[in-house]
């Protein structure tokens, strides 16, 4: 004990034979008293070195053009709008406050939101490989999607993504081209019954539920029928399950797991959770008994498959793999992946590549239907393509030569893209123009604004596909090569982007080989909802004739 201290004690508890030593005085302090002391001090540590990241968060964000915010609220008043009004206002946000920069700021309550729609600003983010935390809206996917790959960590999603890379394979992909033609035909077969409709039709629904069939049969390897029987258990759980998610998505008050929980729509959530996961794992046991026996590419392509109302699929078999399979392969018995994981990409796969590419398809087709000249040069193409094809399916090679539909397809992205908002959660700061963005902020890519910024497509509210028609010999400055990301970009960009091209050609190539598609309102008429995929509020209305 040094001299110091034992004055102290001394002349703390008095010199002599009764006098306390230190030890005594330790053990006389209960432990417990101690523990509390030591927590205290945790806690005022913690809480002062959150209050200081925080009110550095604030002085940066605040420096960032945006409206006027109100205390402990923010913006909360001017978010909370309903479902047309909110996307209107995301986007008159740079109108009012961002024309220079492309950057904004709004506050929810007291979290923070930068809204980024200038090419440059949003390399830095989604360039980053340190940037890669998924938004905290993506949470309510995960009751179904779990932590697959569109919604799982930065922790688990490098390893993953290196996992499921070679699924999309282009040689795996020119396999799933028959399946593309053959639900492409139903879809056909469909829209005959709407060729004396005057009036007009919403084509999203019968394109979304021709996608549907795509993705579970190139998926899953057994055919959902959701074109057939779009009553079914599965695909009505399929509707239900993304209505619930939506509705939560945009009230606030239905976040909190503790509140939705006791909600209907929870339990409604559960039903349909139930009759998805269920389908899944009966799907990887049945492809695991099949790749077992060593039959996958011997099965004849039959058409059973799935019961409407038992989910069963008996008979299933298909000459190719499907994106299952190659997970079961690449599980090395579960030791890589596990049967949930697994389940996770599987159904990660259908949600992610089934709207998406049937809102991409349904606002193409719409805007050929606004312009005959741009439509009829499409066909002429498939035509040249095709030769004297006659009814015969188009091959992969064929799809991949038909350049103006493809610039067709990639204008209907550009004006409309299917998704038209996406969300990172910044865990180190980044410097945008004159701002710092720090750690902590939800940086939110406004996809659609992006689009159409004048600097990059004059006239940018115009559809038109030459905007994608290469011309080796234009003396045009290249576009910076964020200022259009349909597919995201940067590390975490989509994965299965060349399978939703491919679809969308072949299933533009059947509907336009038999039919002339006609808009039936004006594009400056529709009412957009900015959602987890861009919708008009009344679909989209088309007419169609039948070609000659
Ligand atoms: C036209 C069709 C499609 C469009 C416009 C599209 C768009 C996108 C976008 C913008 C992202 C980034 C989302 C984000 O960062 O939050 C994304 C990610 C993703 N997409 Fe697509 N997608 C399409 C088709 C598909 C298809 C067909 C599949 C699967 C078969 C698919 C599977 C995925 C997956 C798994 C991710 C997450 C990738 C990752 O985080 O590593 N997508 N998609």
């Amino acid at each position: 004990m040094a001299y110091g201290d034992s004055v102290l004690l001394a002349s703390s508890f008095g010199a002599g034979s009764n006098s306390w030593t230190r030890q005594q005085f330790i053990e006389s302090v209960p432990k417990t008293s101690v523990l509390l002391l030591l927590s205290f001090i945790f806690i005022v540590c913690c809480l002062a070195a959150y209050l200081e990241r925080y009110r550095r968060l604030v002085r940066h964000i605040n420096r960032i053009p945006g409206p006027a915010t109100l205390p402990i609220i923010g913006n909360a008043l001017l978010i909370n709008a309903d479902r047309e009004e909110l996307f209107n206002r995301i986007i008159a946000s740079r109108k009012l406050y961002g024309r220079r920069q492309g950057i904004t700021r709004i506050w929810n309550g007291m979290t923070p939101y930068v809204l980024i729609s200038q090419a440059q600003a949003v390399e830095k983010i989604l360039s980053s490989t340190k940037n890669i935390e998924k938004g905290r809206d993506y949470e309510f996917l995960q009751p179904w999607l779990g932590t697959g790959l569109l919604t799982s960590p930065a922790s688990k999603w490098q390893h993953r993504r290196k996992i499921l890379t070679p699924t999309f394979h282009f040689r795996i992909l020119a396999d799933f081209v028959e399946v593309f033609n053959k639900q492409a035909t139903v879809l056909v077969e469909k829209l005959a019954k709407e060729l004396d409709n005057e009036a007009g039709f919403d084509c999203v629904r019968y394109i979304t539920l021709c996608s549907l069939d795509i993705i579970c049969e190139t998926a899953m390897g057994c055919p959902v029928y959701a074109q057939r029987q779009s009553d079914s258990e599965y695909v009505r759980a399929h509707e239900k399950i993304g209505e619930i998610m939506l509705n939560r998505l945009q009230k606030l008050w239905l976040h909190p797991d503790i509140i939705f929980r006791c909600t209907r729509q929870y339990r409604e959530q559960q039903k349909c959770l139930d009759i998805l996961h269920r389908f899944s794992y009966r799907m990887i046991t049945e492809r695991r008994s099949i790749i077992q026996t060593g039959s996958v590419m011997k099965q004849a392509n039959t058409e059973d498959g799935l019961d409407a109302n038992n989910n069963k699929c008996e008979g299933s078999g298909r000459k190719q793999l499907a994106f299952l399979d190659l997970l079961i392969e690449a599980s090395d018995g579960g030791r890589i992946l596990s049967d949930t994981d697994i389940r996770e990409e599987v159904d990660t796969f259908i949600l992610g590549g089934h709207d998406t590419t049937a809102t991409s398809i349904s606002w193409t087709l719409f805007l050929l239907g606004t312009d005959p000249t741009v439509q009829e040069r499409v066909v002429q193409e498939i035509e040249c393509v095709m030769g004297d094809g006659g009814e015969r399916w188009p091959t992969m090679r064929e799809l991949n030569e038909m350049r103006y539909l493809e610039a067709c397809i990639k204008e209907g992205l550009r004006l409309y893209p299917s998704i038209p908002i996406i969300g990172r959660r910044l865990t180190e700061d980044v410097r945008l123009a004159d701002h710092v963005v720090p750690a902590g902020t939800n940086a939110v890519i406004v996809v659609y604004q992006l689009h159409r910024d004048p600097a990059v497509f004059p006239n940018p509210d115009r559809f038109n596909p030459d905007h994608f028609m290469v011309d080796a010999s234009s003396s045009q400055e290249p576009r910076h090569p964020f200022a259009y990301i349909p597919f995201s970009a940067g590390p975490r960009n989509c994965i299965g982007q060349k399978f939703g091209a491919l679809e969308a050609k072949a299933v533009l190539v059947a509907v336009l080989r038999q039919y002339r598609v006609e808009a039936v309102d004006r594009r400056e008429n529709l009412t957009l909802y900015g959602e987890l995929v861009l919708r008009s509020k009344d679909g989209l209305r088309i007419r169609i004739t039948k070609r000659k």
